[in-house]
């Protein structure tokens, strides 16, 4: 694609079948790394699609798993008749998730999180103030100020990116996320991945993408998130302390 955001995804090799299944062939973004850190951070404000809601309001379909996801964190936070179906529907679900992380408030939110190649935590399911969001940096990038500014500088460049794309202007990203990498030897890079619902918008709209979604605006709120993301980026630099501040530029 010669679209402006090629340099901010992995680069696309096309589709290979093996026993069967079809499979997407793309750059390994980890490839050459030094005991990679991995975060993946989920955009947007909305993160199911407006077809999956249309669905399930002309014919609900109860999911039990996501009942039992729900009453797992939150035992009071299904309703009454939820409790008696012991189901809920997914966009109901979804957006309950939107709302006990940062997807509501901030526009994005953490998926999970790899140090230095061990586990993956995934336990952001409550991870919702920029506070929360700020110590989970932190510790990510074992408060190395130059990562945490290589990420800045890298999200600001996207978003001019961003602003010049076509491919961005008429396409609704729903649950993309961008994925930061950085390694030992203090190599640092964001990409953006995971565009399995991303859906051309109607050619009718212009999606802005920095404002509230309402029902039929096809709104992804994606640069609110990265608006967001930015600016957390920054506070917790902040809270670096003086020495790990970048030197004050000459009056
Ligand atoms: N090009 C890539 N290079 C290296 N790692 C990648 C790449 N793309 C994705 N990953 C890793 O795989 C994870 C899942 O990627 P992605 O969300 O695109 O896949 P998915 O099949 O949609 O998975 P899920 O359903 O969990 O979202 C990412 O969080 C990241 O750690
Ligand atoms: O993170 P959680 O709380 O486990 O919830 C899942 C998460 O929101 C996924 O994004 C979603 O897949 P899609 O984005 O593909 O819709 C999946 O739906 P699914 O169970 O219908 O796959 C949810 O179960």
């Amino acid at each position: 694609m010669g679209d402006a955001l090629r340099p901010y995804v992995p680069a696309y090799h096309g589709v290979v079948v093996k026993d069967g299944e079809h499979y997407i062939q793309m750059d390994d973004l980890l490839r050459g790394l030094d005991a990679p850190s991995i975060m993946d951070c989920k955009m947007g404000v909305r993160t199911y699609l407006e077809e999956e809601l249309t669905k399930a309001l002309l014919k609900p379909t109860p999911r039990k798993d996501m009942y039992q996801k729900m009453v797992k964190v939150d035992p009071s936070a299904a309703t009454a008749e939820e409790h008696s179906q012991r189901a809920v529907t997914k966009p109901r679900y979804m957006q309950w998730r939107e709302h006990i992380s940062s997807t509501a408030s901030l526009g994005f939110r953490i998926e999970g999180v790899t140090i230095e190649g061990g586990a993956v935590q995934k336990d952001f399911k409550q991870t919702r103030t920029q506070e929360q969001i700020i110590d989970t940096f932190l510790i990510f990038t074992k408060r190395h100020g130059s990562i945490l500014r290589a990420y800045q500088s890298r999200l600001e460049s996207m978003r001019s990116a961003l602003l010049e794309s076509a491919f961005f202007r008429t396409h609704e990203v729903i649950g993309s996320s961008l994925l930061f990498v950085h390694d030992r030897q203090g190599r640092a890079n964001v990409w953006m991945i995971d565009f399995g619902k991303t859906l051309p918008a109607p050619p009718q709209l212009a999606l802005r993408h920095d404002v509230p979604w309402t029902r039929g605006s096809h709104e992804d709120g994606y640069l609110i998130g990265l608006h967001h993301l930015t600016h957390t980026l920054q506070a917790a630099q902040h809270r670096l302390g003086p020495e790990e501040m970048p030197a004050p530029s000459a009056p």
